[in-house]
């Protein structure tokens, strides 16, 4: 029994298999591939049942055609899944095993889906998917890969950061501002690294306690993982999984903006217009965590360190472009953004139908 509702099914194709070493139940989501290839990283969680995976999988991979389409990097969307059950335990031959079960079906898709990391999964654990199919991207750089694109994402999560402090204090500056981060991972670490430099206050927190240390490193305030959401800040960054923005959650969220590069942060459909109900500026997770795949498409294309940084730093243009629109059509940006991202795809789709 599924523990959440299952998305619409908008999918060119989704494939669920037990894999065949590892036994773990793994899922690729196309969702579309009408701009080029679907790009999506794997991830690899514990979820209750292993239909939450697959609607997770589905979740996550038609917002990364969203993403991509948004991020202009001639990707369709796409997401897999390996899900981890309650009792499941992974050693170290298991997990290789998952991996390399990941990269026989990722391999069926015939170049149509590429995979890469995610949450739960790393640059190392793809060199292992690259053993049974070369449609993988964020290799370790010493094995001629992107490497992890953790620091594309937060240099572009950042920028939108600035958009978001601008569009609602009128100065850009992160200074003497305040906020909460939950999540210090592989982003939210760089994000309070940098934001910390630049003289904002911050309150933090993660489900795993080791990090305090990290936190008084920067003079951050450490703060339990229940608070995020009842914190007092200027702007709540999301930085872990999705679907902590619940509607009792927003009723009372005591922030002036939410951007973060945690994917699907809202818990529901209405949460955007909920949030802006609240006079909250809400920045769409899929234009503001794109740096991840910016990076590496434009390193699989050969491009150089300059021309990337340039375009992660231009996520925030994307942004403010996205909150132009939403203010001249009087919708939340979250509509604004959904609204570029499938006039993108239909687009390419007449391009393609009139090819053929
Ligand atoms: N890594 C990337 O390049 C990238 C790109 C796009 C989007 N994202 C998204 O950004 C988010 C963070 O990614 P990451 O790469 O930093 O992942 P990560 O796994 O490195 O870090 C996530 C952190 O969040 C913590 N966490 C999980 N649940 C929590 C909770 N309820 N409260 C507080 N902390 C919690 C985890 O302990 C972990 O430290 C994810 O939603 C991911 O899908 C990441």
């Amino acid at each position: 029994m599924t523990t959440a509702p299952l998305p619409e099914f908008t999918h060119e194709r989704v494939s669920t298999a037990v894999g065949e070493r590892s036994g773990l139940t793994m899922t690729v989501a196309l969702h579309s591939s009408a701009i080029g290839p679907a790009l999506g990283g794997c991830r690899l969680w514990r979820y209750p049942a292993w239909i939450d995976g697959v609607a997770d999988a589905m979740r996550l991979a038609s917002a990364m055609t969203m993403k991509n389409a948004l991020a202009d990097i001639g990707a369709g969307g796409g997401k897999s899944v390996i899900a981890l059950g309650p009792d499941d335990v992974l050693d170290d031959e298991r997990r290789r095993d998952a991996l390399l079960d990941l990269g026989d079906l990722v391999q069926t898709f015939d170049g149509l889906y590429r995979t890469a990391e995610d949450v739960g999964t790393t640059e190392h654990d793809m060199l292992v998917v690259s053993e049974r199919t070369p449609h993988v991207l964020g290799l370790p750089a010493a094995n001629g890969g992107a490497g992890e694109p953790a620091e594309g994402t937060a240099l572009g999560v950042y920028a939108s950061i600035e958009r978001v402090v601008e569009q609602v204090f009128e100065s850009g500056s992160v200074s003497g501002r305040s906020f909460v981060i939950s999540g210090l991972g592989q982003v939210g670490s760089r994000l309070a690294t940098r934001l910390a430099a630049a003289g904002a206050r911050l309150s933090v927190t993660d489900i795993d306690a080791t990090k305090q240390a990290f936190a008084s490193s920067l003079g951050a305030r450490w703060i339990a993982p229940d608070e995020a959401l009842t914190t007092p800040a200027d702007v709540l960054v999301p930085a872990g999984l999705g679907g902590v923005l619940t509607p009792a959650a927003i009723a009372s969220l005591p922030v002036k903006a939410v951007v973060g590069p945690a994917n699907n942060p809202l818990a529901y459909a209405s949460g955007a217009e909920h949030l802006a109900s609240r006079g909250i500026l809400y920045a769409p997770d899929f234009v503001v965590n794109a740096g991840g795949v910016i990076h590496l498409a434009m390193v699989a294309e050969g491009a150089s360190a300059r021309e990337i940084e340039g375009r992660l730093l231009g996520i925030g243009d994307t942004l403010s472009e996205v909150f132009h629109a939403a203010r001249a059509q009087g919708v939340t940006p979250l509509a604004a953004a959904q609204a570029l991202a499938v006039q993108r795809v239909e687009q390419a789709r007449e391009r393609r139908s009139a090819l053929v």
